[in-house]
C-alpha cells in the first residue's frame, strides 16, 4: 500500500463524507461516496444504518473499537463500542472457541464505491488486524469488500486471516458465551461532569468492565467440550492451555490487586469476554439536555424524575430502540442471541420487538448497592469477591475507589440522597427490575 501522503490525501478528501450525514446530505453537498444510482433518501420503512468509521481505542478496560453510525431516521451520530479482544490480541484468539466470529460492521466493510482504494478502507477502519501508532509496518490489511455479507468473511490480501468462524454445526455456534450488550443512553451530566443525580456514568464504566471480563463457559458446554465428542470443535486450543488463565484487562492494569490473578488462578474453560455498548444520543431519556436541565429544577422543587418529565409535557421515557436494533443487526448480533445488560423492561421488549434475540437479561446493580460498608466497618462486596477474605475485600475496595474509570469523573461509585431517590423512582414508578436493598 502506498504511503506517499500527497496523492493519498487528495483521494481521501475526495472520498471524505465528513461534511455531510450519509442519509441526510445538505442540498448543496455532493457526496462522492454515493454513485448517481445510490438512493440518497432511503424509502420509508425499516431504518437504515451505516457505520461510517471505526477506530481502536485503548481504555482502562482494555482495547476496543469505537464505531460511528449514521442512520436514516435522525441526524445523530450514534456509537457502538465494540469489545472483542480476538480482533486485537492473539492470546485472546487462542482462548476463544474457534467458532467465535469477530464482531464487525457489515456496512463498514462492504464496498462503498467503484474504485475505492485500500487507503480509503483503512482510514475508515475497514481493515483486519491492528494499526499501530507509527505508521509503516502495520500488520493491518484492508478487508476484501467482495467477501462482506457472507457468513464467513475471509480476507484476501495475505490469505490467512479469517473473520468468520469456521464451524457451522449448531453446537459449535452454541459453544460460546453470548455477547454481552448494553444499550446506553447519553447522559452528559452523569458521564462528563460526574453528576450524582443519576448513575449513568458509573453504568457506562461498569458495562464496559463487565463486557471485557472473561467468561466461564456453562456447565453444559464444558461437559460437551470435555466429553471428547466435540474435541475437534473449537476447544482444542484452550485445552492445550488449560493450566493458564486468560488475562483480564483488569489484571494487566498497574495498581490492581488482580495483577497476578491470571497466573494464580488455574481456571479452565474461561473465554475472553466480548460484546457491545450501543451508545445512543438520546439524552435525558429522549427529551434532550435542555429539557433535562429544566426537569432537574422541577426535581429540586420536590418532584421525582417521572413527574418532572410529565409536567414539562414529555413522556416519562421517550426513548426508542429501533436504531439500536439496526446497529446490532449491522454488527451481526441480531439472531445469534445476546445477553442484555439492563434493569429496564422496556429495553428488553423494545429490542425483542425489533427482532433481536435476547437469551438472557443481566441485571445492573449500582456500585453503591453492591459495595456497602456496614457498621462493623467491613466492606461487603457482591458478585466478584464474595469468597474473599477481609484483607482482600479491603484491598479490592481501595483499588475500586481509586482506579481510573471511563466515563465518570473520579471513577468509583456515585452515591447520595438524590441518587437514592432517582433509583427508587425507577424501581417504583418505571418498573425497573432490581431489588432495593433493605434499609434504604
Ligand atoms: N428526563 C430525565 N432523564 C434523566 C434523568 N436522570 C437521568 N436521565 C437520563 O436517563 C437516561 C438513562 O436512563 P435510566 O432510566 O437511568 O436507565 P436505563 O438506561 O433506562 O436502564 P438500565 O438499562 O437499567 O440502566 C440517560 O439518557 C440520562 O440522561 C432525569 O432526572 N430526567
Amino acid at each position: 500500500m502506498s504511503m506517499d501522503p500527497t496523492p493519498i490525501s487528495q483521494t481521501l478528501q475526495l472520498a471524505s463524507p465528513s461534511s455531510s450525514n450519509y442519509f441526510h446530505p445538505s442540498p448543496s453537498f455532493h457526496n462522492p461516496l454515493l454513485s448517481s444510482s445510490s438512493p440518497v433518501i432511503p424509502p420509508p420503512g425499516r431504518i437504515k444504518v451505516r457505520c461510517m468509521a471505526r477506530t481502536r481505542i485503548p481504555t482502562p478496560h482494555g482495547e476496543l473499537f469505537l464505531h460511528l453510525y449514521h442512520n436514516s431516521h435522525d441526524q445523530k451520530e450514534h456509537l457502538a463500542i465494540v469489545i472483542d479482544p480476538i480482533q486485537l490480541d492473539p492470546a485472546a484468539k487462542s482462548f476463544a472457541p474457534k467458532s467465535r466470529k469477530e464482531i464487525r460492521s457489515i456496512s463498514l466493510d462492504e464496498k462503498w464505491r467503484e474504485g475505492e482504494t485500500d487507503m480509503e478502507r483503512v482510514v475508515r477502519g475497514a481493515y483486519v488486524g491492528r494499526l499501530l501508532p507509527g505508521g509503516e509496518g502495520n500488520n493491518t490489511q484492508p478487508i476484501e469488500p467482495t467477501q462482506v455479507g457472507q457468513d464467513d468473511i475471509t480476507m484476501g490480501i495475505d490469505g490467512d486471516e479469517q473473520i468468520g468462524g469456521t464451524e457451522s454445526s449448531s453446537f459449535a455456534e452454541e459453544e460460546d458465551v453470548k455477547p454481552l450488550v448494553r444499550i446506553h443512553s447519553e447522559c452528559y451530566t452523569g458521564e462528563t461532569i460526574g453528576s450524582m443525580r443519576c448513575d449513568c456514568g458509573e453504568q457506562l464504566d461498569e458495562a464496559m468492565r463487565l463486557i471485557a471480563l472473561p467468561q466461564e463457559l456453562s456447565k453444559q458446554i464444558q461437559a460437551h467440550l470435555h466429553s471428547g465428542v466435540h474435541a475437534h470443535q473449537g476447544s482444542d486450543n484452550r485445552q492445550d492451555l488449560k493450566t493458564e488463565a486468560f488475562p483480564t484487562p483488569e489484571s494487566s492494569r498497574a495498581g490492581s490487586p488482580h495483577a497476578d490473578r491470571a497466573t494464580v488462578d488455574n481456571r479452565r474453560d474461561v473465554v475472553p469476554g466480548r460484546g457491545v455498548v450501543i451508545y445512543l444520543r438520546q439524552e435525558g431519556r429522549g427529551i434532550g439536555l435542555l429539557e433535562k436541565i429544566r426537569a432537574y429544577n422541577l426535581q429540586d422543587l420536590g418532584h421525582d424524575t417521572v413527574t418532572a418529565n410529565l409536567m414539562l409535557g414529555h413522556g416519562a421515557d421517550e426513548r426508542k430502540y429501533d436504531i439500536a436494533a439496526e446497529m446490532l443487526r449491522d454488527l451481526g448480533l441480531a439472531e445469534g442471541g445476546i445477553r442484555l445488560l439492563t434493569n429496564n423492561p422496556e429495553k428488553v421488549e423494545g429490542l425483542s420487538r425489533e427482532g433481536i434475540r435476547i437469551v438472557e437479561r443481566v441485571g445492573m446493580t449500582p456500585r453503591d448497592w453492591k459495595c456497602t460498608t456496614q457498621d462493623d466497618g467491613h466492606v461487603h462486596v457482591g458478585l466478584e469477591k464474595n469468597n474473599a477474605g477481609e484483607d482482600a475485600e479491603k484491598e479490592y475496595e481501595d483499588w475500586r475507589t481509586r482506579r481510573a474509570g471511563v466515563g465518570l469523573i473520579g471513577a468509583g461509585k456515585v452515591k447520595g440522597p438524590e441518587l437514592e431517590k432517582y433509583l427508587r423512582t425507577k424501581v417504583e414508578r418505571m418498573g425497573h427490575m432490581i431489588d432495593i436493598p433493605e434499609g434504604l
